[in-house]
């Protein structure tokens, strides 16, 4: 086993060498001057990224950009994860990059990623399905029907989860945010509610998701096999879902409850059982991630900011006793606009946390950007995170304070992008802000910082 694993990479390390030596000298005679500045490393494949990894990993995950950035400048080049990579970390190339269609450029993930998720995913189809099923799935989450029954359940999730919470005991809030988001989600996906079967996705995912950043390699006894497996008995048991639904439609048709009717609702013949079924799983990945990561921090800077902490306990006991004194229950509109500034405090996390640093993509063609040459067939990386900590753009960018944003309605400019832009634009956004208000809600309103229940 270890020689087979020591053959393959070798092999791999000199396929890529001549690859790198190859793509290069044809690129250089091709425009040189307007490829951008930048080092591809020394080694082969390995390029610059463990450079990028460690930096990742450390407590300023922009150092890795922001040297080369004053170098060779916001756009430069390097070489990561395989491929020569032109990295942005200037928001107008970027704004470009994201609205590009994939005539232009098309998602581009580590290839374990990619195996994992399956050529049908939304992350990685391109094109008239990706528009339709993304269009689909967003309208499905802008439904005033879906909205309250998400809040509901998210209510009732938050409530569950603070009410085993013990003085005593330390609460990891990550886990338990991941907990309820994951229902949430589930519930909105594929409408099961928590019980032996949510159990049971929730082990086979978690099994899943553990090969997303694995090793290539799909052989019985490695992660990226076992992943796969698990993702193919959750494709089961949604399938078994899809079939009663199927049932259900032939007395009932057009019901909606969630993204799985929603997409049958669609008839194309293009949307399968298998890539309705796979695609749920897929999202599932943002989904269960990303919402317990802002959930964290806002309440880890929170923590370290004691005038808005202050500020937002007050305006949710305020909107709390409103609510009780009209008997009234919660609505997602409360949570979203009758909450200004734990909205602000939400945009203030996503610039400040970075959840997604950045996305990547590959061009199928040569594309040239404000005078920058990204050569045919190389990796594009719109890197977010340093322009969210651009000094130039953000006062102090380092202090975590949500007040910049009440003055500010331009959310949705170049230079803050953290749920991407154009036509891949998260689809979750709504849902991702609506999930860390209620969890926060909940948070200030029944536990002060000495952890003393109000
Ligand atoms: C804090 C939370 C979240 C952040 C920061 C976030 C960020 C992003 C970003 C940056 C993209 C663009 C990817 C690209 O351009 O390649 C994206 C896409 C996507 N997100 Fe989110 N997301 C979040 C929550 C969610 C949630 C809760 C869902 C719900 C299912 C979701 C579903 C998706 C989907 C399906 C896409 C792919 C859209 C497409 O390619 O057409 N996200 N997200």
């Amino acid at each position: 086993m270890e020689f087979v694993l020591i053959l393959v990479v070798t092999a791999a390390a000199i396929f890529c060498l001549w690859k790198m030596r190859n793509g290069w000298n044809s690129i250089n005679s091709r425009k040189s001057s307007q490829i951008p500045l930048g080092s591809l490393g020394i080694w082969p494949f390995v390029g610059e990224t463990i450079h990028f990894i460690s930096s990742a990993y450390s407590d300023r995950p922009e150092s890795f950009v922001d040297k080369r950035r004053r170098t060779h400048g916001k756009v430069f080049k390097s070489h990561l994860f395989g491929s020569p990579t032109i990295v942005s970390s200037d928001a107008e190339v970027s704004k470009i990059i994201l609205q590009s269609d994939a005539r232009t450029f098309i998602p581009s993930y580590p290839k374990s990623l990619m195996e994992l998720m399956g050529k049908s995913s939304i992350l990685v189809i391109n094109g008239s399905l990706q528009r339709r099923i993304h269009g689909l799935i967003g309208s499905f989450f802008k439904s005033p029907s879906l909205k309250s029954q998400i809040t509901a359940d998210m209510e009732r999730y938050v409530m569950e989860s603070m009410g085993t919470w013990r003085e005593d005991c330390p609460i990891y809030i990550q886990d338990e945010a991941k907990n309820i988001a994951f229902q949430v989600l589930v519930k909105a996906l594929i409408s099961l509610d928590p019980g032996e079967e949510m159990e049971l996705i929730k082990k086979y995912f978690q099994e899943f998701i553990a090969g997303l950043m694995s090793i290539p390699i799909n052989f019985p006894g490695t992660q990226l096999y076992r992943s796969l497996q698990a993702k193919r008995k959750m494709v089961k048991i949604i399938d078994g879902i899809i079939q009663g639904k199927r049932d259900c439609r032939s007395i009932n048709p057009g019901i909606t409850k969630d993204i799985v009717d929603a997409l049958l609702n669609d008839n194309s013949e293009y949307l399968t059982d298998e890539l309705i079924a796979e695609n749920m799983i897929d999202l599932m990945i943002p989904g269960e991630d990303s919402v317990p990561v802002l959930v964290t921090l806002a309440i880890k800077y929170l923590s370290d900011c004691p005038a808005a902490l202050a500020q937002l306990t007050e305006e949710n006991m305020k909107l709390k006793r409103l609510k009780e004194k009209l008997k009234e229950p919660f609505s997602w509109n409360d949570y979203v606009s009758s909450l200004p500034f734990t909205q602000t405090v939400i945009t203030e996390t996503l610039r400040m946390g970075n959840i997604i640093t950045g996305v990547m993509r590959k061009a199928m063609k040569d594309v040239e950007i404000k005078g920058h040459l990204i050569p045919k067939g190389w990796c594009v990386f719109a890197y977010f995170r340093s322009v969210h900590l651009d000094d130039k753009l953000y006062d102090f960018p380092y202090q975590f304070n949500p007040w910049r944003w009440q003055d500010n309605k331009e959310m949705s400019n170049a230079n803050f992008t953290p749920f991407g832009g154009g036509q891949r634009l998260c689809p979750g956004l709504d849902l991702a802000r609506l999930e860390t208000s209620i969890f926060l809600h909940h948070f200030v309103t029944h536990f002060r910082e000495t952890d003393e229940p109000m």
